[in-house]
């Protein structure tokens, strides 16, 4: 379809969805209307087969949390156009509405911001009237959790502290690529993965000049992840997603503009009040490092080795055509990522983790002052707070192997003595913030954080 009449759309609609039951397999319709006609989307999603038949309980809880996802995945495609009228399926209530209109506000509001689309930033959803029958309650706060895997620090960080605390994680992932596959395999747990593709019509689209932007992606993924707990009988969903995350890169319009919105706490916290709702689960899906801060995850994955040759978080690693294979050693989140872990661990083996060695580069340093604040705003990228960097780069100012390093030598000189002061009183290191880890979850954090602790 031409842009021009993709421009002048003016509702998406979700037309249908389905499960096959014996292949796991659900089919997500979407169409863009407006008065040239209609553009359709079929989006598919594998799930992971149990072993056993699901009995008709656990298939209506899981026809509940495809009937969010089915609603929530639809942004990818609403963004080609971005009508706006957003008209729901089916009626909701008012939490499952709440969590959409935040999913299609603050979730692409970058996405609102960079094509300079401020209507996205106010949209409503249109909602069918009537009731929404009560779900089944499903008490699922005992069972074994599935914990998210996106082969970064982070996700190792919680995969480690459940397995030590003993709570036999089973790793989870959707399109598990070969970072993700070889961290699983370093871990030697039993993997979960889910299939997800994306309609290549969008991609068509894309080439030819569609709107095009950031989406919530861990609100999609967060979603398989339950419905594939459901299907196994399985416990809470842990993710890894840390405090800065609810931190907004800057403020447009009066709108804070979060790269990581669906993985910040209020993304968490509306997660979990939709699928207690509409799903009637007790204890759906919480992160286990929302009170700590990167550079203390950073800290905390410094103390575990066994993953040191497949470990990436570099985003360009997971991209879905042409991806690096590992850190590409020239964007935001390697540079945060080694700033993060280098004074907690030696520069031999930091240098191996990467293949480099950032801070030896001078080219790195416009990057770096970026993330330190001097220059810019916070990069969109999932990187920690400028005073995190900074507290980072105080460490490292400290220690021998680092000081003389060209980046840290030049960051050291371009640093305000009002940031040194600011890091000298900083609080990275102590949990805080709003969290819904439950209590017999916190325990298995506070160990890995003890044993982390210097002396
Ligand atoms: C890997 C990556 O960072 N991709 C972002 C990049 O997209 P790019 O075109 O370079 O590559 P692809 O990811 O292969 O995407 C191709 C197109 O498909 C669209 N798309 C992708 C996934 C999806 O679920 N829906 C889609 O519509 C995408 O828009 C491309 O047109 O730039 C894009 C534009 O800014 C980003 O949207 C891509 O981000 C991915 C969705 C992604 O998975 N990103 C995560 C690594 C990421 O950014 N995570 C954030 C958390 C954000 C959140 O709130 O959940 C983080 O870690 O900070
Ligand atoms: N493909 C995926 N499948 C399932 N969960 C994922 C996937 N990618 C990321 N996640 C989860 O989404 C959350 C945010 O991802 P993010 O990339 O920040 O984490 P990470 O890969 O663990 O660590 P890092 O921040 O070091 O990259 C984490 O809980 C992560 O486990």
């Amino acid at each position: 379809m031409p842009n021009e009449q993709l421009r002048r759309m003016d509702a998406f609609t979700f037309p249908s969805y389905s499960i096959d039951l014996a292949t796991g397999e659900a089919l997500f319709d979407y169409a863009l209307t407006g008065p040239d006609g209609e553009q359709r989307f079929t989006e598919a999603i594998t799930l992971p087969l149990p072993a056993e038949p699901v009995s008709d309980e656990t298939a209506a809880t899981l026809t509940r949390v495809l009937e969010l996802l089915h609603v929530v995945a639809g942004v990818s495609y609403y963004k080609a156009a971005a009508p706006g009228r957003l008209v729901l399926p089916a009626p909701l209530g008012a939490a499952a509405v709440e969590l959409v209109t935040a999913v299609y506000t603050k979730g692409l509001a970058e996405y609102a911001y960079r094509n300079q689309l401020p209507h996205v930033l106010e949209l409503r959803p249109e909602v069918p009237a009537g009731e929404v029958a009560p779900p089944r309650v499903y008490d699922d706060s005992d069972r074994r959790p599935l914990s998210a895997v996106g082969g970064g620090k982070d996700s190792i960080v919680t995969l480690e502290a459940l397995r030590r605390a003993g709570f036999d994680p089973v790793p989870f992932s959707v399109n598990p690529n070969h970072v993700i596959v070889s961290v699983n395999e370093a871990s030697d747990l039993v993997p979960l993965a889910a299939r997800r593709r994306i309609d290549p019509v969008l991609f068509d689209l894309n080439a030819a000049g569609a709107r095009n932007g950031h989406i919530p992606v861990t609100a999609i993924n967060s979603l398989i992840a339950v419905a594939t707990a459901v299907l196994h009988g399985l416990g809470p969903v842990v993710m890894s997603n840390e405090r800065s995350a609810s931190d907004p890169n800057l403020v447009w319009n009066g709108h804070e503009i979060n790269h990581q919105w669906s993985k910040g706490v209020e993304a968490e916290g509306l997660l979990r009040s939709a699928l207690a709702e509409h799903a009637g689960l007790t204890e759906p899906y919480f992160s286990l490092l929302r009170s700590l801060s990167e550079l203390h995850i950073a800290r905390l994955f410094a103390e575990i080795d066994r993953y040191d040759a497949v470990v990436t978080s570099c985003n360009a690693a997971f991209k879905l055509r042409d991806a690096s294979d590992r850190w590409c050693r020239d964007c935001p989140k390697c540079r945060f990522v080694f700033l993060a872990m280098a004074p907690f661990m030696t520069r031999e083996r930091i240098t191996r983790i990467f293949g480099g060695d950032l801070l030896a580069d001078p080219t790195q340093i416009p990057g770096y002052r970026e993330l330190l604040g001097v220059d810019g705003h916070k990069p969109f990228e999932c990187v920690g707070e400028v005073e995190e960097s900074v507290v980072a780069l105080s460490l490292l100012a400290q220690q021998e192997q680092w000081r003389d390093a060209p980046v840290v030598r030049a960051l050291v000189d371009a640093l305000p003595d009002t940031a040194w002061s600011a890091a000298a009183t900083s609080d990275v290191f102590t949990p805080g913030g709003p969290n819904f880890v439950p209590q017999r979850y916190a325990a298995a954090l506070t160990a890995l954080a003890w044993a982390s602790l210097p002396g």
